[in-house]
């Protein structure tokens, strides 16, 4: 489904990423994880070319990327939807005009764009928030957003940089079944990148360790599940005075 071949990338004269050869099966999860500044958040800019690789050459769902044209590669990219840690939404429109734009930017027919927008929400659980705007919704809300304006064009693939790294243990546990339900409804490819090990192995079923622009290590493992996670505040202050007392009412 996405197949990286010898691509490297440079920034000025720091290579970020080095000849990477990686391949990622229809319908995987795959997590991209590593110390900050190995190059992971390029290395997924760089399957959508976001990122124009110097060398090597990028393939998804049968087309080579970096051999199209500009008109060409807008197409090929209606099928890779991705979200960002920041969320990325328009602050000044409602969160319908903020999934229907990516539905306008594709040329969805205008007379389906609104039951369009409308399934998307509906599938993220937030169909009553559509005339809401951004600064009205929690970190977690914004999110799942992201998540319907990146499912709006019936995306083959979905990226996600960090999509969890700004939010709480229980809205990331949210949002990563969010991202399994996907998965598991339309058999979307999802690569995920995170640092944090916890989020990579209660989803993913493949790995990427990636180390200073290079391939360390691929593995495959068996997703151990999303865990709600206890969010009230006693909770907290248990797991930071360890005595499993709080002393509060
Ligand atoms: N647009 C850019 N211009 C210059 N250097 C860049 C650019 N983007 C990334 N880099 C550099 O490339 C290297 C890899 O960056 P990248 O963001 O891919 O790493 P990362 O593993 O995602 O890091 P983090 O976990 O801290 O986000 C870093 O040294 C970074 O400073």
């Amino acid at each position: 489904m996405i197949t990286l071949h010898n691509v490297s990338k440079s920034f000025s004269y720091f290579q970020a990423i080095q000849s990477v050869s990686l391949s990622i099966g229809k319908g995987e999860i795959h997590g991209i994880i590593g110390a900050s500044g190995a190059g992971k958040s390029t290395l997924l800019r760089l399957m959508n070319l976001l990122e124009v690789p110097d060398e090597g050459e990028v393939a998804v769902n049968g087309q080579t990327l970096t051999r199209l044209n500009g008109k060409q590669l807008r197409q090929a990219r209606k099928s890779i939807g991705m979200i960002f840690q920041h969320f990325h939404l328009v602050a000044n429109k409602t969160v319908y005009e903020n999934v229907a734009a990516s539905l306008e930017l594709s040329k969805f027919p205008r007379k389906g764009r609104r039951a369009r927008v409308q399934e998307c929400l509906q599938f993220v659980g937030l169909e009553s928030f559509i005339g809401k705007y951004p600064a009205q919704l929690s970190g977690g809300q914004k999110q799942r957003v992201a998540i319907a304006r990146a499912l709006a064009n019936n995306p083959q693939v979905l990226l996600c940089d960090e999509p969890t790294s700004s939010l709480d243990p229980n809205t990331t546990a949210e949002i990563l079944s969010v991202l399994e339900d996907i998965n598991r409804s339309f058999g979307v490819t999802i690569v995920i990148v995170s640092h944090e090990m916890e989020v990579i192995k209660s989803i993913c079923n493949r790995v990427t360790v990636l180390n200073e622009g290079q391939v360390y290590d691929t593995v495959s493992i068996e997703p151990k599940g999303i865990g709600m996670k206890n969010n009230s505040p006693s909770f907290f202050v248990e797991q930071l005075t360890g005595d499993g007392e709080s002393s509060h009412a």
